[in-house]
């Protein structure tokens, strides 16, 4: 799998720290930004960047991140045009890269060559929310081929025989989704949280990362107790949003709220 992924996680455990994962939608609100903003979340502290790419019918998003993939289709976005972003990130950037995007796009772009590129533009792992794991084989195969991490997601609704087999064609880590619906800030996360990473870990030893709902450090730090890591992008997209008109500000802020949320995950 990817060594930077991996890498990461061992300097996590060495650290005694939890990772901190952050998603931004690549081209909101236009490609230059988002290549500032990765900079910006790896110099506020986030360990892994979770790179969006955009669709139109973005099935498990809630609003903030529907309109963020809105306005980065209406700056012209495209998966080449990612892939170069992502290429462009590596020239000053080691951090590591996970492309989140659904199966359609990468469908069009062809699947193999769609791994093949992003791996060779220096990526690092890819999530696809809706493709089942029954159809799993058609990407994590060729992206375990190509180098590329096949991070899974697996909900407080899946059932343990289905967790089992998801488990088996992952890489890199596993993504627990918290709750039951669509991706957005919540005031409360639901209970249950500790029974899923708990059975998830059954059968798999790679690193549990959690995300849904997470907008805060004490959210964050408590998920971070049954979890390596935690993710969040609703909160940080919605940062993006409210300062559309000063990217000077956005980046500004963008870097302080990460330091605050990954200063609840160490130590
Ligand atoms: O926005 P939230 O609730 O903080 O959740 C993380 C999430 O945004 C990110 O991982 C993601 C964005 N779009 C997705 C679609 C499916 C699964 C996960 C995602």
């Amino acid at each position: 799998m990817s060594a930077r992924i991996r890498q990461k996680f061992s300097q996590l455990q060495a650290e005694g720290a939890k990772g901190l994962i952050t998603y931004i939608c690549s081209g909101d609100p236009d490609l230059e930004t988002t290549a500032e903003l990765v900079l910006a979340l790896e110099e506020g502290g986030t360990d892994i960047v979770e790179l969006g790419i955009p669709f139109s019918d973005p099935l498990a998003d809630g609003p903030v991140i529907q309109r963020a993939s809105q306005r980065a289709l209406n700056s012209g976005t495209s998966v080449v045009k990612i892939l170069h972003l992502v290429e462009d990130i590596r020239r000053c950037s080691q951090i590591p890269l996970v492309l989140m995007g659904y199966f359609n796009p990468i469908l069009k772009y062809g699947v193999e060559a769609f791994v093949r590129d992003a791996s060779n533009a220096g990526a690092d792992g890819v999530i696809v929310p809706d493709l089942p794991v029954d159809e799993g084989a058609e990407l994590y195969q060729p992206a375990r081929r190509a180098g590329l991490a096949y991070i899974p997601l697996v909900a407080p609704t899946t059932y343990p025989e289905r967790v089992k087999k998801i488990v088996e064609q992952a890489d890199g880590f596993i993504y627990c989704v918290s709750l039951t619906g669509v991706t957005g800030m919540r005031r409360q996360l639901p209970p249950g949280l500790e029974q899923l990473t708990r059975m998830v870990r059954q059968y798999t030893s790679l690193p549990v990362a959690v995300g849904f709902g997470i907008s805060s450090a004490e959210q964050a730090r408590h998920v971070a107790c049954h979890a390596e890591a935690v993710i969040v992008g609703s909160a940080v997209v919605k940062i993006i949003e409210e300062y559309a008109g000063s990217r000077v500000e956005m980046l500004r802020r963008v870097k302080t709220f990460t330091a605050h949320l990954k200063q609840a995950l160490v130590g």
